[in-house]
């Protein structure tokens, strides 16, 4: 009998301009059927056209509040004054099928995913094989003016001396920084700053 598929999400992340677009768009071309994309929870308001469930799930900053301290999100982050996160049960859907999740996830999502002892992935780190290669791949793109160049460049070197970590250290570190996490979410949705000490 052949050994059941491991459908364990595969989270792939990386300096912005790697390649993950690149890549995550070549593994579902060369395997049709075998991967499958989850639709994030976000608090900002849908666009024109955008669908409830296919773009986002469109939700209040206090739903979005609830879904984290009932621990429903994997990870989430805060961009622009709006929150978005990938919730479990997105991730489920898509397992449930048959489909093997690919997550282009951040480093802090990466942080609150290794904190969590019950969300079981595969973790990829894509790095380029140089800086200089990094910077033609973000300069090729022509997506992005000077200023951002230089941000994305420089958040690279953060993110690859968190790569270079030993994991029990990013275990560590990562415990501390979701519970920080929580903490900010708490104040921004209800005002005030939380009570929890932990
Ligand atoms: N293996 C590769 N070798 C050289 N160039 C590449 C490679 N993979 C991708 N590129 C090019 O690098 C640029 C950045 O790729 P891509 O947009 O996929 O990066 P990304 O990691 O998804 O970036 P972001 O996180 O900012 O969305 C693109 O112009 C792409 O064509």
């Amino acid at each position: 009998m052949a050994d059941s598929p491991d459908l364990r999400p595969i989270v792939i992340s990386g300096p912005s301009g790697v390649g993950k677009g690149t890549l995550i768009q070549k593994l579902f071309d060369t395997h049709p059927g075998t991967f499958g994309l989850t639709v994030s929870h976000t608090t900002r308001e849908p666009r024109p056209g955008e669908v409830e469930g296919v773009a986002y799930f469109f939700v209040s900053r206090s739903e979005f509040s609830s879904l984290c301290s009932q621990g429903a999100l994997v990870e989430y982050a805060c961009f622009s004054g709006n929150y978005y996160g990938t919730s479990k049960q997105a991730i489920e859907n898509q397992a449930s099928k048959g489909l093997i999740v690919v997550l282009d996830i951040e480093m802090q999502g990466i942080k609150q995913m290794k904190a969590n002892p019950n969300f079981n992935a595969r973790y990829v780190f894509i790095k380029p094989p140089s800086f200089e290669a990094l910077e033609t791949r973000l300069r090729g793109r022509r997506t992005e003016n000077e200023e951002n160049i230089q941000e994305r460049l420089s958040q690279a070197h953060i993110e690859f001396d968190y790569a270079d970590l030993p994991a029990t250290l990013i275990r560590s570190l990562s415990t501390m920084v979701l519970k920080r996490h929580i903490r900010s979410l708490r104040s921004f949705v209800f005002g005030s700053p939380s009570r929890d000490h932990t």
